[in-house]
C-alpha cells in the first residue's frame, strides 16, 4: 500500500514560499488550482480515487462563506487585532484537521432583510444556510 502524505506536499518548501505562513491570497494569481490536477495541492486527492464530494464540499463552503459575508459586517472581539488570529491548527478525528484556537467573531447585520437575498438551499438542495444567519441576526 503507498500512502501519498497531502500534508508533506501542501507544506514543502520546494512548492511553496514561506508554507507555514496562512496567506490565501497566494492562490489568487496562480494557475494551482484545488481539483486534482495539480499535485503540490490535493485537499480532495487525485485521479480515480479523487472525492467523489468534491462538488458538494465545495458549493457548500461557499455558500455559507457567501452568505455570512453578504448578509453581516465582521468585528473582532475586544479590540483584538486581525494580527493577534492564531491559525494554528491541532490534529482532529478521523485524520481532519482543525483551527487550534476557535475563530471568534462579532456579526453586525448589514442588511435589515436578508430573506429575499440568498436561497434558502445550496445548489445540492439540503443546506440551509437562512437558519444559519437568522441565528446570527
Ligand atoms: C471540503 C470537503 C471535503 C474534503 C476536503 C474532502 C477530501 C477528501 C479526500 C482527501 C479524500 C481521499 C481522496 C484520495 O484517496 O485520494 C476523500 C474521499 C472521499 N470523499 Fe471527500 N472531501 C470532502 C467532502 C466530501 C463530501 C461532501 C462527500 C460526500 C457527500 C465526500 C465523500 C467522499 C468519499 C465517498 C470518498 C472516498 C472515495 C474513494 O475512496 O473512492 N467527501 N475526500
Amino acid at each position: 500500500m503507498i500512502q501519498v502524505n497531502a500534508w508533506a506536499i501542501g507544506r514543502d518548501p520546494q512548492c511553496w514560499k514561506d508554507p507555514e505562513h496562512f496567506f490565501p491570497e497566494r492562490f489568487a494569481d496562480s494557475s494551482i488550482d484545488f481539483k486534482g490536477q495539480n499535485f503540490e495541492f490535493l485537499p480532495f486527492g487525485a485521479g480515480r480515487k479523487i472525492c467523489p464530494g468534491i462538488h458538494k464540499g465545495t458549493t457548500t463552503v461557499e455558500t455559507v462563506l457567501a452568505n455570512l459575508l453578504y448578509c453581516f459586517d465582521w468585528k473582532l472581539p475586544n479590540g483584538m487585532q486581525k494580527e493577534d488570529i492564531d491559525m494554528e491548527e491541532q490534529a482532529g478525528v478521523s485524520l481532519t484537521v482543525s483551527k487550534k484556537t476557535p475563530l471568534s467573531l462579532v456579526p453586525a447585520k448589514y442588511f435589515s432583510d436578508c430573506s429575499k437575498m440568498w436561497p434558502s438551499t445550496n445548489a445540492m438542495g439540503n443546506f440551509n444556510t437562512r437558519s444559519l444567519v437568522e441565528m446570527l441576526s
